[in-house]
Parts: structure tokens; sequence; C-alpha cells
């Protein structure tokens, strides 16, 4: 059995997980569920032997203490971790990937028998046995990670949200694989954010909340509790785990004391914000550059002509394409300092190029090893173009040369 007592992470300053205490059987699946940055990761890598943060607590196995040991020292006590992100070697076979998971000293001697019971498990192992890992789909790729960790034999099996990015008929395939690894006597700690599928297979499950553990309970209980529902089961906007269009859940339900959940919806997809450029300026980058065009292109005579332009046209007709360039250029740059910091968007910022040509060239030379800097080019009333590279590092530009046009 894996025990956790006490178990606290800090990264510094920083408390990752407090007193944490927590126990799997064999033949159990126990999942932990909390919010993004709960500590959930934290947890099931301080018990692994590969987290960078300060630990202290216990960990153990069949009474044996584990924590601080060396990662393959952990794997050498039992206990076996399927990372977020599953880290097969994509170019190596189904095979391949399957017995480098078998290297541990406690099931080298049985890599052969190890196989063979593993793929009668899975057939599937079998079947697609000589395949490049990179080929299989999602979960077919989840499942040779699955499979490589219990090459190792282990007692416990733990796994970083192994269904994130599936879709929801594989993760449901994936599920039912881990219902076949605890009938084959494995103990699980599962972390996963789709607490719906999850809470349906295990047998119990810890709330994680900012590091502490808020209530453990069978998984019943906690699929079928008000407040859990509406904390972690489709209450928050964008679940994963949400029907499509479902209506929001209202308040979340009274908690009793000693079952305490976090009030608000808590699991949800990782935050990611992104800006376009129409939120921006309420423009597109090609209303932009043609809006900018337009403002400096001066109008002209709609009329035909036969006689060829003269130099002094060619040359006004140079400087207004030089004129309408630079303003575009203008406006692509004000719009890329609103999306890097819109707060600052009307800050007086040095412009990212020069406005006026320098006089004479700096007499530094550019690296030969220097990773090409965006160029801006500049056309002269003659017909040139000057080009001005960014000096690595910094915002300001040099001339580094002059083409005809
Ligand atoms: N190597 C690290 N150095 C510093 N802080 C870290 C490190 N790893 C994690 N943390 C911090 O510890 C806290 C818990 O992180 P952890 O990754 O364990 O959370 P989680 O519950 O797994 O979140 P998620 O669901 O987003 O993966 C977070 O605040 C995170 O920023």
């Amino acid at each position: 059995m894996l025990e956790v007592q006490e178990l606290s992470v800090r990264y510094g300053k920083h408390i990752a997980l407090e007193s944490v205490g927590l126990r799997v059987k064999p033949g159990e699946i126990v999942v932990i569920l909390g919010a993004n940055g709960a500590g959930k990761s934290t947890l099931l890598k301080a018990i692994a032997g590969i987290c960078e943060g300060q630990t202290s607590g216990s960990v153990s196995i069949d009474g044996e203490p584990v924590l601080g040991l060396p990662a393959h020292k952990v794997v050498d006590r039992g206990i076996a971790l399927v990372p977020e992100g599953r880290g097969i070697f994509g170019e190596l076979t189904v095979r391949e990937n399957l017995v480098l998971g078998g290297n541990p000293a406690r099931a080298r001697d049985e890599v052969q028998a190890n196989l063979d019971r593993l793929t009668t498990l899975f057939p599937k192992l079998r079947e697609r046995a000589g395949q490049a890992a990179r080929t299989m789909s999602g979960g077919e790729q989840q499942m040779v990670a699955i499979g490589r960790a219990m090459m190792s034999n282990p007692e416990i099996l733990m796994l970083d949200e192994p269904s994130l990015g599936l879709s929801p008929l594989l993760a449901k395939d994936l599920f039912q694989t881990l219902k076949t690894v605890r009938d084959a006597g494995l103990g699980i700690l599962l972390v996963e954010q789709n607490a719906k599928l999850s809470l349906s297979i295990a047998d119990r499950g810890y709330l994680l909340e900012n590091g502490r553990i808020l209530r453990e309970d069978k998984a019943q209980v906690l699929l079928h509790d008000p407040a859990v529902q509406a904390a972690y089961l489709g209450g928050a906007a964008g679940h994963a785990t949400a029907p499509k269009g479902a209506a929001k859940p209202a308040a979340p339900a009274p908690v009793a004391e000693h079952t305490p959940v976090p009030a608000t919806p808590q699991v949800r997809a990782r935050p990611v914000r992104s800006v376009s450029s129409g939120e921006i300026s309420g423009l597109d980058i090609d209303a932009i550059v043609a809006g900018a065009g337009r403002k400096a292109v001066r109008p002209v005579s709609a009329a035909p002509r036969n006689t060829p332009p003269t130099q002094a046209e060619r040359d006004a007709a140079t400087a207004r394409r030089s004129d309408s360039l630079r303003a575009a250029l203008d406006a692509i740059e004000e719009a890329a300092r609103k999306a890097r910091d819109p707060g600052a968007a009307r800050s007086p910022l040095p412009p990212l190029r020069p406005t006026a040509r320098p006089a004479a060239p700096p007499p530094q030379a550019l690296a030969p090893t220097a990773p090409r800097a965006p160029e801006a080019p500049q056309a002269q009333p003659g017909g040139k173009v000057e080009i001005y590279r960014r000096r690595p590092g910094t915002s300001q530009f040099q001339r580094s040369e002059v083409r005809d046009a």
C-alpha cells in the first residue's frame, strides 16, 4: 500500500503542498481532483522522486520509506509514473518502448514474461508491436505509455492527466484500460481534470485545494454530491466534461462543515488568453495596412496620360511609396506594441526603427553568427532601398546594405 503522510513541498517561498495525507491500496483507483495550480502534479512528482521543490513528510510503500530517494530507486520499490504528455519515444516501435520500460532492476529479469502478460491484457499492443509509436492515435499512445510504466512491474501506477488531448471517445477507452489495470491488482493514483469520467471508474477520491486535502470520500459519494458537482462536474463554464450548451448550475449547494469544498467552480481547462489584433485596434492586420496606405497616398488625377513621367514625377512617386510603406510599418508597430502590452499602448515608447535615417552607419559590424534580425526597408527618392537590421538584443537598428529599388 502507498501511504503519504504530512507531505509538504515548497518551491522557494511558495508552498505547493501542505501536510498532505493519502493512501492507495492494491486493486483500487484513487483520483485526485483539484483546480489548476492546486498541487496535483507536484504531489505525483514528489512521490516519484522527481520534484524540484523542497519536500518533507513521509511517503512509503508497504511500510518502506521512499521520499527523497532518486527516481529510479522509487521505481524499484514499485511506484511508476505515467507523466503528463506521455513521454513515449515516437521514433521507436511500440515493442521497443515497452522493452525500455522493463529496464528497472525489479523487472529486468522478467522482460519477456511482463511483455507477454501486458500484450495479453492489451492485445492492441501486440498487434501494433512493430509500429512507430508516433504514428499511433493519441489514445493508443497513452496505452503505450501505460504499458511501458507497467513493464517495471509496479505495485502502484500513478497517472498525470492521462485523458488530456484525447477525444471523449478515446478518453472513455482509456478509462476502461485503467479498470483493466486495476483488475490486474495494481493500485492506481490518478490526477485528472475529467472529474466525471474519473470518478465514475474510481473507488475513492480526494479534493485538493491550494496544496491541502479538503476532503476524502468514496468516488460514488463525491460523484453525486451537489456541492462537488457544482465545483467539479460541469459547473465551470467551458469545463471539458460539461456537455455543450449545458446550463450553468445555480450557486453551489451548501456544504457540510466537515466536508468543505471550494465554493466556486474550480476545474477548468488551462486559461489561455489570446488577444487578437481586432480586439486591440478594431481592425484586422489587412485593414491596418490598407488604411495606412490610404492615408499616405495622395489623390492623383484619374485622367489617362500618354506622355512618360518626368524624373521629378518619378521621384515624387517613389517618395509617396516610401511614405505609404512607413505609415503602414508605423501602424503595424503600434498594433504590435498594443498586443504586447495593452496597458502601455499609449505610452511614448521609442520607435522600433529610426524615423530619420542615421547620418552615418555605425562602425560596429554584425556578428556573422548573429541570427537574422527583421529587416525594415527604406526607399530613397533615387530608387535605392536601404536595409536596416535590428542589433541583436536591442531595439536599435543599423543600416546594413543599400540596394536598387
Ligand atoms: N518547478 C517549480 N518551480 C516553482 N513553482 C512551481 C514548480 N512546479 C510547480 N510550481 C508551482 O506549484 C503550484 C502547484 O503546481 P502544480 O503543477 O503541482 O499544480 P497542478 O494542480 O498540477 O496544476 P495543473 O492542473 O495546472 O497542472 C503552482 O502554483 C505552480 O506554479
